[in-house]
This record gives structure tokens, sequence and C-alpha cells, in this order.
């Protein structure tokens, strides 16, 4: 039976005045791989800070029954890499190992499984070699990967990455997408991407935000149900596999 990690019922969320979600109903059940697909500006991101805790509800609420354990944290989060602080002078295998303080609290010591789990991590997606570089010496891919081992290393019950893809290269995004499906065994998955071609490919279920949440119970997405929930995708072809992308919304 599936089990609820995160329940938001009714919800509105914003910034001060400005409402920017309305009547949010979402649940995240365990093992549950969600995409969140929507046009730049409808929200996507509140709704990542909304499951999180980092807002609160204006109206309605938000559940959280994870339990977190001493072998597993609660939630994973890899940010928008735009939002990262690259000058903040830190290295890589500290970057990896700070995923374990929010469970933990503050702390600078780590025990040699936990180093040793940091860097197996690190090998699993390719940036071993640069764990003791600062992240303001890598590349946006670099740092992308640096963060998901941070968003991974808890082995949390919910992980919530914000287009993870970003500025990763088509070698490693496959990759990326085939170790998600991997860890989508032991844990519920969130995502939030633009590139709805490669999403569709992966993940159970779809939500399209725009201000409003619309729950598609499916992985495909038909230019019928775009047209329904006002969320117009243009067809394009990006080298030899076809992708879509989203053309802005109207205002809801
Ligand atoms: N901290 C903030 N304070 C005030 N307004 C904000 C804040 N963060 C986001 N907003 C506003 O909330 C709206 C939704 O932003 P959000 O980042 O959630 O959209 P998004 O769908 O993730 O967009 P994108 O695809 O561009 O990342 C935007 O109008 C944005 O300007």
């Amino acid at each position: 039976m599936k089990e609820p990690l995160i329940e938001v019922k009714n919800a509105s969320a914003g910034y001060g005045d400005s409402v920017i979600l309305h009547n949010i109903n979402i649940t995240v059940n365990d093992n549950d791989f969600i995409g969140i697909i929507g046009p730049n500006g409808g929200g996507k991101t509140t709704l990542l800070k909304l499951i999180l805790g980092q807002i609160s509800p204006i109206e309605g609420s938000v559940i959280n029954h994870i339990q977190p354990t001493k072998l597993r944290g609660a939630v994973g989060y890899l940010p928008q890499v735009s939002t990262i602080d690259r000058k903040f002078p830190i290295t890589v295998i500290d970057v990896v190992l700070s995923g374990l303080m929010s469970s933990k609290g503050m702390r600078n010591r780590f025990s040699k499984l936990e180093k040793e789990s940091a860097e197996a991590i690190l090998r699993k997606t390719g940036i071993y070699d640069y764990r003791n570089k600062t992240i303001g010496e890598l590349s946006g891919g670099q740092l992308q990967r640096a963060f998901l081992c941070r968003a991974l290393i808890s082995n949390p019950f919910l992980l919530i990455l914000d287009e993870p893809n970003t500025f990763v290269d088509n070698r490693f995004e496959k990759e990326l997408y085939n170790l998600l499906r991997e860890i989508n065994e032991r844990m519920a998955i969130i995502m939030v991407s633009h590139d709805i071609g490669t999403i569709t490919s992966y993940v159970k279920t779809i939500a399209c935000v725009n201000r409003q949440l619309h729950y598609h119970n499916s992985n495909t997405i038909t230019q019928e149900q775009l047209k329904v929930y006002d969320c117009p995708i243009q067809l394009i072809t990006h080298g030899q596999v076809p992708h879509t992308v989203l053309k802005t919304h109207t205002q809801q």
C-alpha cells in the first residue's frame, strides 16, 4: 500500500502580499516519481518550497508525515544551480557531506563511513576527481552533480530536484535519469524540468503548475490535455531526439 509522505491540502502560497499558488492539492507517496512542468514564473519552485516547508501556506495545510531515522534523512533537495553562491569557499567533498547536517545538526566532523559514502556517490556521478576543488572551480554541470550528491548523501525518503539537467551534458543526462530510476526504487522523487520529452520517458506522473496545479495521473502528455490546462507546447527537434518545450502560458 502507498504511504503518504507529504500532503498538501487546499493550499495557497506566495511571498508577502503576492499570492502565487492557488488551491493546491497534491499527495506525495513513497515511490512516486512526479515530474513538474509549467511555464517560467508559473510557480514550480514556489511549490517545491511549499512542499519543503521553506514557506508556509497562506491558506490550507502542508502535512509532513516523514519520520527521518538514523540511517535515512527526510528530504534531499537540489536547488536551481543559479541560486547557488559559487564564491562560497567550500570544497566539493564538504558540500556533499553538508547534506548530512540537516538531519544531524551543524557539525564539522564526519565518520570514515560517511566520508566513504560521499566518495562513492562522487564516483557514481563522475566527479570524484574534483572532490578537493572549491565549487567556484567547477563548471555548471559539475556543480549540479556536486549538489545532487549533497541531496542524496542522507539517503532521504524524498528527493526534490529543481531542473537537475540545466547544465549537464547529453551523456551524463542519460546517466542521471538512469540513476534516478534506480534510486526511485527506494525513495520518492519530485523533479521540475522544462525538458518534457525526457521527463515523460522517466517519471510516473506529471503535474503542470501555472499558478494552479493540474495533476495528470499518467506520464503522457497529449495536446488535448495541454489545451484543457492552458499549457500549450511546441514540438521541436533537438539533435536526433525530439523534444517538446513550453511556450508561455496565458495567466489564469
Ligand atoms: N522570493 C521571492 N519573493 C517574491 N516573489 C518571488 C520570490 N520567488 C519567486 N517569486 C515570484 O513568484 C513567481 C513564481 O516564481 P517561481 O520561481 O516559483 O516560478 P517557476 O515556475 O519556478 O519559474 P522558472 O521556470 O522561471 O524557474 C514569479 O512571479 C516570481 O517572480
